[in-house]
């Protein structure tokens, strides 16, 4: 996909790994909304980006990605300024094991109301052009994270989801590619606060931090460079691809066709 005059919608998109999404998405020439509860925080990196990319290439939005009605909102408004949408990239996420319901309405439910919402403007069922969504999941989307069992949980929701998106498109002749993002430890906010949000696991957390020494941090960029291969290369569809300081690859799973 050739991201030139391309509109890409980011929630999260105002810290961390979603800010480096919007930065490389507009480094490749796409439009941008930006989707943030953070309303400080997306409006002084739209004010930024003005400067470096005109005021025309972004519109930031506040939005809280449990509400159906905002996030309805906000694409209506993305695609009456921009004309459409071609990319999702469903990021917004926490991790916080002691408030457990809101990880999973923000990680997994926020991931699926975001998909159906944006599939009203991009299927080519319901007068869309297609395009690609992108789900941030995690590497503790393939594997337990023993200190924080819900946020292992959406995650992995998060992959099984996209996945049966990708057949179900493909099936059904959507024209939209589902791929899942599964970074291993990202130097950002969320990572940094993780012991304060273990909650009864908070014993567990000098083991989350030997997982992290073993397994590397990545920089927000590292993260983004592999988003956009996922955006930008039309063969890839329903897959995880698992990104890590040592490497990357697309995940296989046990298939049971005979
Ligand atoms: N940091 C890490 O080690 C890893 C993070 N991830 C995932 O990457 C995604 C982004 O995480 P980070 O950049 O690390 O976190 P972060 O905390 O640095 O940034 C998250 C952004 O999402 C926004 N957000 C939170 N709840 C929201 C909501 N309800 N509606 C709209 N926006 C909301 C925040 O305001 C913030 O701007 C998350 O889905 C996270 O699970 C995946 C693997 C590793
Ligand atoms: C605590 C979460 C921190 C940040 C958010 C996030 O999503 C980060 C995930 C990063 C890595 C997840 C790794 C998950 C690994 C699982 O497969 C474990 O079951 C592996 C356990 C032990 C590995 C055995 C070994 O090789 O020593």
């Amino acid at each position: 996909m050739e991201l030139n005059g391309k509109i890409a919608v980011v929630t999260g998109a105002a810290l961390g790994i979603g800010k480096a999404i919007t930065e490389i998405l507009l480094k490749n020439g796409a439009k941008v909304a930006l989707l943030d509860v953070n309303e400080t925080a997306g409006k002084s990196l739209k004010e930024a980006l003005d400067k470096q990319y005109g005021q025309e290439r972004t519109l930031f939005l506040n939005c809280n990605v449990e509400s159906e009605e905002q996030i309805k909102a906000a694409f209506q408004k993305t695609a009456d300024n921009f004309g459409g949408i071609d990319i999702l990239c469903n990021n917004a996420g926490i991790l916080n094991e002691t408030t457990w319901e809101k990880t999973v309405s923000i990680n997994l439910v926020g991931v699926i109301r975001g998909t159906y919402l944006a599939l009203e403007h991009m299927s080519k069922l319901s007068g869309g052009r297609g395009g690609v969504i992108v789900n941030t999941a995690s590497m503790a989307g393939l594997g337990p994270l023993l200190s924080c069992p819900v946020y292992t949980a959406t995650k992995h929701g998060v992959i099984g989801f996209t996945r049966a998106m990708a057949a179900a498109s493909t099936a059904s002749g959507y024209g939209v590619r589902f791929n899942a993002l599964c970074p291993g430890f990202v130097q950002t906010d969320l990572f940094t606060t993780i012991p304060s949000k273990l909650g009864q696991f908070s014993h567990l957390a000098d083991a989350t931090e030997k997982l992290a020494e073993k397994f590397g941090i990545l920089t927000v960029s590292e993260v983004a460079e592999s988003l956009l291969e996922l955006v930008t290369d039309e063969t890839k569809n329903g897959e995880a691809f698992l990104v890590f300081p040592q490497g990357k690859k697309y995940v296989t799973f046990p298939s049971f066709s005979s």
